[in-house]
């Protein structure tokens, strides 16, 4: 394929792992371009085809991302909304870029007025630092992504997660395709906060910020708070249907009596996909593979 036929991807390259990412599409058939302000995204005269969201540390890039405002008054942030929800172009978040895309976050930073500065999109629930902090990172067998069964039928070998402080998602809304999930306890905090969680659903409290507790929706630019409540069974037959509208968030249950939990770890949801783990640090491009294949379909479909 000449350069001009490969769609180009923006890699958001405030932290982490942005030039590795960058080798990986280029080896899965994309052009890259390292993308830290609007300009980035817009001069050049060529559209970017897809957009990546590395890892890193998700409070830090959402203060960065959205501290200033270039012309036309818009923050990166501004432009990646419109990137996704206007003009549709496929995203991909990984660990903390995929808590950049959700739209609830608990475990976010306590100290941030406002919570977590979320781009959002993906109608999913995370939990920050699920899996430990960094020094208890690992490598653990995660399912492979969709398209990688081939000719074998399916029959794919599991795809190596790195996950380094990585999130895990609790939960998803109906429109979100769960493409893997993992069985993984909690790491101390993490099991803290979803124990917080758990409590406040049972009772049927709004969540508000608590300390390093939130559960921030996001709505348009602004982030509000979301009522979090669970229909308890004596409801009467009104109360328990208004009940069941906004009882969307359901935390997976113990795994198997000990606390672990099934997390999801891998989602897409038409141009979004987002995955806990850090594709980009391995030698199986699978991943980066299937998003290749997004950002083409999405090309030959413009
Ligand atoms: N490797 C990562 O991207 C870590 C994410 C980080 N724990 C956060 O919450 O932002």
């Amino acid at each position: 394929m000449s350069n001009e036929k490969k769609p180009l991807v923006g890699v958001l390259s405030i932290q982490g792992a942005f030039e590795e990412h960058q080798a990986c599409l280029e080896a899965s058939g994309c052009r890259t371009k390292q993308i830290r302000t609007v300009a980035d995204m817009t001069e050049g005269g060529e559209a970017l085809d897809g957009m990546v969201l590395p890892g890193g540390e998700s409070t830090a890039m959402g203060l960065i991302g959205t501290a200033t405002k270039e012309s036309g008054g818009k923050s990166v942030w501004d432009a990646l909304r419109d990137f996704i929800e206007v003009d549709k172009k496929p995203t991909w978040g990984t660990c903390a870029g995929m808590i950049l895309l959700a739209e609830r976050c608990v475990g976010a930073s306590a100290v941030i007025q406002d919570g977590q500065a979320l781009i959002g999109g993906m109608d999913i629930l995370v939990c920050r630092n699920y899996f430990g902090s960094q020094v208890s990172s690992f490598e653990m067998a995660t399912p492979p992504p969709p398209t990688s069964g081939g000719e074998d039928g399916g029959m794919a070998s599991p795809y190596p997660g790195v996950f380094i402080r990585a999130p895990a998602i609790l939960s998803a809304g109906q429109e979100v395709t769960v493409l893997g999930k993992v069985v993984a306890t909690p790491c101390r905090q993490a099991a803290v906060v979803l124990e917080e969680l758990e409590r406040k659903i049972e009772k049927g409290e709004t969540v508000v910020q608590m300390g390093v507790v939130d559960a921030l929706e996001r709505d348009g630019s602004q982030l509000r708070h979301r009522e979090v409540v669970k229909a308890s069974p004596c409801e009467t037959g009104e109360e328990k249907k208004e009940l069941e509208q906004d009882a969307s968030i359901e935390l997976p249950g113990a795994a198997d009596g000990s606390n672990a939990r099934e997390v999801i770890c891998a989602v897409r949801k038409s141009n979004l996909l987002c995955t806990a783990f850090h594709p980009e640090l391995t030698n199986d491009h699978r991943w980066h593979q299937y998003f290749a294949q997004m950002v083409k379909e999405s090309v030959a479909s413009a």
